[in-house]
């Protein structure tokens, strides 16, 4: 029954293009907050709402929302390799419940997932498999994406089954606010790209270390400002983050799939999985929620942010606490 929400960018770049030492340790010192919360918490269950960048699924059969019951990770870019400790009979009771309450998610016997997971549950829990997970794949980077709204329809409907469970759950939303890494587009793509977002599973170490040179070099361009790729947009984010800080969760209902990649950039779509995890929580009643963090970073072409919430007393309003904001304006 207890729920604990923790939300955070992630980034392929770390240790590849990083920014000045000290943003580095400021998002240190902020995940080792998180991390230290959630070792307080001592979750039972964690579920962790994740992305996928054309390592785990693919245009073969692309779905929009996917529950892991059995999940391994993929060890991209210098994230963590090997399986999850994926609760299999819950992941599998809990699409059920999920689907009773007609919101239509997927299952896979056998989800890999990349940085996009691994990251957070490396950074928050201290590996892939430290508790009990259920991983949860929200598309973000395959159009046609689902809507922002259904994403918190799939995290209230999650909340609902978390309500009724007697466990402490954390759930953890693993996405960038606004940015455009180079994720291939299959839209104009010429026949080889093509193929590897249709079948592109377990690809060749050459053509990994390829992909990952291409978004290294794509990062010193941002960074130098010659890049062609879309501006991070701060305003945008603080906009974004307020809105689900201020537990106005439906006002997302709003955001078009069109608006997202005109102001925040193709990538900006990741904020589905903050969205699907603060509707878990959402469906716990009001939260308090703190904005640890927030820096638009160009060395890891990232608005990034991290945001941690809680319930709290029935008939109390949001209420937003803004601790690190101001620093890291
Ligand atoms: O296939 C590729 O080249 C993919 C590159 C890639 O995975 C980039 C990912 C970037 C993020 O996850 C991010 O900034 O959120
Ligand atoms: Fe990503």
């Amino acid at each position: 029954m207890p729920i604990h929400l923790e939300c955070l960018s992630h980034t392929p770049l770390h240790g590849y293009v990083d920014p000045a030492p000290h943003v580095v340790a400021e998002v240190e010192c902020v995940t080792q907050a998180a991390r230290a919360r959630v070792e307080a918490f001592d979750p039972e269950l964690v579920i962790v709402f994740a992305p996928d960048h054309y390592n785990g699924f693919f245009y073969d059969v692309m779905p929009p929302f996917c529950i892991g019951v059995e999940a391994s990770a993929v060890g991209d870019f210098k994230s963590l390799a090997g399986p999850l400790n994926v609760d299999a009979g819950l992941a599998l009771a809990l699409a059920a419940d999920v689907l009773a309450d007609e919101i239509d998610v997927s299952v896979s016997y056998r989800m890999q997932v990349d940085h996009g997971c691994a990251q957070a549950l490396e950074l928050l829990t201290g590996g892939l498999d430290r508790y009990p997970t259920i991983p949860v794949f929200i598309n973000s980077v395959a159009p046609p994406l689902a809507t922002c709204r259904r994403a918190r329809l799939l995290g209230q409907a999650i909340g609902r089954f978390v309500a009724r469970l007697d466990k402490r759950v954390l759930v953890i939303g693993s996405g960038g606010i606004s940015h455009e890494p180079p994720v291939p587009e299959i839209e104009g793509a010429n026949d080889e790209v093509a193929e590897r977002l249709i079948a592109g599973r377990n690809p060749s170490a050459e053509s990994r270390a390829a992909r990952q040179a291409r978004t290294v070099a794509a990062a010193l361009a941002f960074t130098s400002g010659t890049s062609p790729l879309h501006p991070l947009n701060p305003e945008w984010d603080r906009a974004f983050l307020d809105r689900l800080a201020s537990g106005e969760l439906s006002a997302v209902d709003g955001m078009t799939n069109d608006a997202i990649s005109r102001d925040a950039g193709k990538s900006a779509h990741e904020i589905r999985t903050w969205i699907a995890a603060f509707g878990a929580l959402a469906a716990h009643g009001p939260y308090r929620a703190s904005l640890d963090y927030y820096r638009a970073i160009p060395e890891w072409i990232a608005g990034f942010a991290a945001m941690h919430a809680s319930p709290v007393a029935q008939g109390t309003r949001a209420v937003v606490d803004h601790p690190v904001a101001a620093a890291a304006a």
